[in-house]
């Protein structure tokens, strides 16, 4: 018996429409199977020995938080083109924009590594790491134990997993695994239907994406309203669309810990400028 929907079968149905996510997951799945074939698992679970210890990413940024008087935290992304955006930044020296956050007070740093959708690399994050002392996040569309373990093996501290790319089983093993290697986990979610797996994954650190995947629309206004869902011992981080000063003073006011910022600092000129008067130290 066929499982799949056709559109015959439902003559007259609406189909969902793909979003951005599920074309990039597609795409994965194919990188995975090459991934796979070029070094087997039991081969990247070997040089796993050999990578250095894992930096406290979720540490920092649960470290003094806006609930206790503190500032809000910036995770700095390096991105250098987006699906939303095209290129942001065609001039795109990843050492130096992760060494101009580092200087400008980021707290953490998050290195896209996906090439197909946002000319990323795993090779920014390797030479990143060699770099820069600040813990380091492996942003990707991670949907396979091969991709976690590839990032360890790479130097990563951390890994992103998106619950609108996972069943709740597969985002409660990729976070296990994850632990298990001594990387912490961001896990986000869009929809307030994936939070229940989110909670259920035993997830510390919890990023709510602002950018809807159908328009690609901003709304700061989603985050506020999930933080308010969420228990208040999870560190909670507010994703895409931050632009400004009095953006991040809403967040800070909101009680939310961290904001992770790629597309407005990397447009700038003096990306190290518009970091400070993001995080109001020019004031
Ligand atoms: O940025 C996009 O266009 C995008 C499209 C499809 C899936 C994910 C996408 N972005 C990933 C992110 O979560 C952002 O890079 C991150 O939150 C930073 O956002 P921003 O400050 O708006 O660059």
């Amino acid at each position: 018996m066929a499982i799949g929907r056709s559109p015959s079968q439902f003559a007259g149905a609406v189909e969902p429409m793909a979003t951005i996510l599920d074309k990039i997951v597609a795409v994965k799945r194919e990188e995975v199977a090459v991934a796979r074939a070029a070094v087997p698992l039991a081969e990247l679970r070997r040089q796993v020995a050999d990578a250095p210890p894992a930096r406290g990413f979720f540490k920092g940024l649960a470290a003094q938080r806006p609930r206790d008087g503190g500032p809000i935290k910036l995770i700095a992304e390096v991105k250098k083109a987006s699906p939303s955006a095209g290129v942001i930044r065609a001039d795109f020296d990843p050492v130096a924009i992760a060494r101009a956050y580092a200087a400008a007070g980021a707290t953490c740093l998050s290195v896209l590594t996906d090439a197909p959708h946002f000319q990323g690399s795993l090779d920014y994050l390797r030479a990143i790491h060699s770099a820069v002392d600040l813990p380091v996040l492996r942003k990707d569309f991670l949907i396979d134990e091969h991709q976690v373990i590839e990032a360890r093996v790479a130097g990563a501290d951390a890994v992103l997993l998106i619950a609108e790319c996972l069943s709740p089983t597969q985002l409660a093993d990729l976070h296990g695994l994850a632990k298990e290697l001594g990387m912490d986990a961001l896990v986000e979610f869009y929809e307030p239907t994936n939070l229940a797996a989110v909670l259920a994954c035993g997830a510390r650190l919890v990023g709510v994406n602002n950018r809807n995947l159908h328009t690609f629309q901003i709304d700061l206004g989603h985050c506020e309203q999930m933080h308010r869902e969420l228990p208040a011992e999870v560190v909670f981080v507010a994703e895409s669309g931050i632009r400004t000063r009095a953006d991040a003073e809403r967040l800070q006011a909101a009680g939310i810990d961290a904001m992770l910022v790629g597309e407005s600092l990397m447009g700038q000129a003096d990306i190290a400028m518009a970091t400070k008067a993001l995080l109001g130290a020019n004031a």
